[in-house]
């Protein structure tokens, strides 16, 4: 589960995200919408540890990020539009890396497994990751979700650049590790993708989320109107 409790972050004098509350069940995937600079990026840096919160707190899984900085990445998986790889190893050399990281060792098989459910085709597993497309890099970043059994998962807008059959094959695994029990959070100007993935969205404008809508109540023509109007 992940919280935002009367989160905040100032820039100087800016206020980059002003007092969020928001709560995001195990198996729910919120999708975040609004305008550049609205303050989703920096919601996830918050929740990510990357930046310390002026006021309030973000919270994974009933501990908060800054008391136990540790413990809560342990829990997370974290995928931006480009994931950071060691180009020189293999998919499944980085898995096992990054895996490790979050204290797991698994066999070669039980890695195999997870890039096949990440959806990466069995031939690229022993491929440099350096050769690999922006596609193939993201369903790495899934499988070590997978494989750091991730109670939370942030996307930073993960479909930006895939092509219309990548970013499906994406969404459709988002959706299954949804269906794991992972809560997620997924930044994005896809209204679209959010639509037809999330089961809630937020529309964030200037630091606020303006508008939660569950997804299953309006059809992406509405979502697209409520946006432009919101924003
Ligand atoms: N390190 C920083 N120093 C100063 N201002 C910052 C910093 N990081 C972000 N901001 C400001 O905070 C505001 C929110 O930025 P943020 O990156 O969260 O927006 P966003 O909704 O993710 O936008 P985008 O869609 O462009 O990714 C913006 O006004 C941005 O300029």
């Amino acid at each position: 589960m992940l919280t935002a409790k009367n989160l905040t972050k100032n820039y100087g004098t800016h206020r980059a995200l002003d007092g969020l509350n928001l709560t995001i069940e195990s198996g729910e995937i919120f999708a975040l919408l609004g305008q550049n600079g609205a303050g989703k990026t920096t919601t996830i840096n918050c929740f990510l540890g990357f930046i310390e919160p002026s006021s309030g707190e973000a919270i994974i899984n009933g501990l908060s990020v800054k008391d136990h900085a540790l413990e809560t990445k342990k829990h997370l998986a974290y995928i931006p539009e480009t994931v950071m790889l060691y180009p020189n190893l293999t998919g499944s050399e980085n898995l096992a890396f990054f895996s490790s990281l979050a204290g797991f060792s698994y066999s070669q098989k039980e890695l195999e497994t997870f890039l096949l459910k990440a959806g990466l085709q069995s031939e690229a597993h022993q491929q440099r990751v350096g050769g690999y497309s922006k596609g193939m890099r993201q369903k790495v970043g899934i499988a070590i979700a997978l494989a750091k059994k991730a109670k939370a998962l942030l996307l930073d807008e993960p479909t930006s650049g895939l092509d219309p059959k990548a970013s499906n094959e994406f969404s459709e695994i988002v959706k299954v590790l949804s269906k794991n029990g992972t809560a997620i959070l997924m930044a994005t100007h896809d209204i679209f993708r959010a639509k037809e993935i999330a089961t809630r969205i937020g529309i964030m404008k200037e630091g606020h989320l303006v508008s939660v809508i569950e997804a299953a109540t309006i059809s992406a023509n509405e979502l697209e109107q409520l946006y432009l109007q919101t924003v």
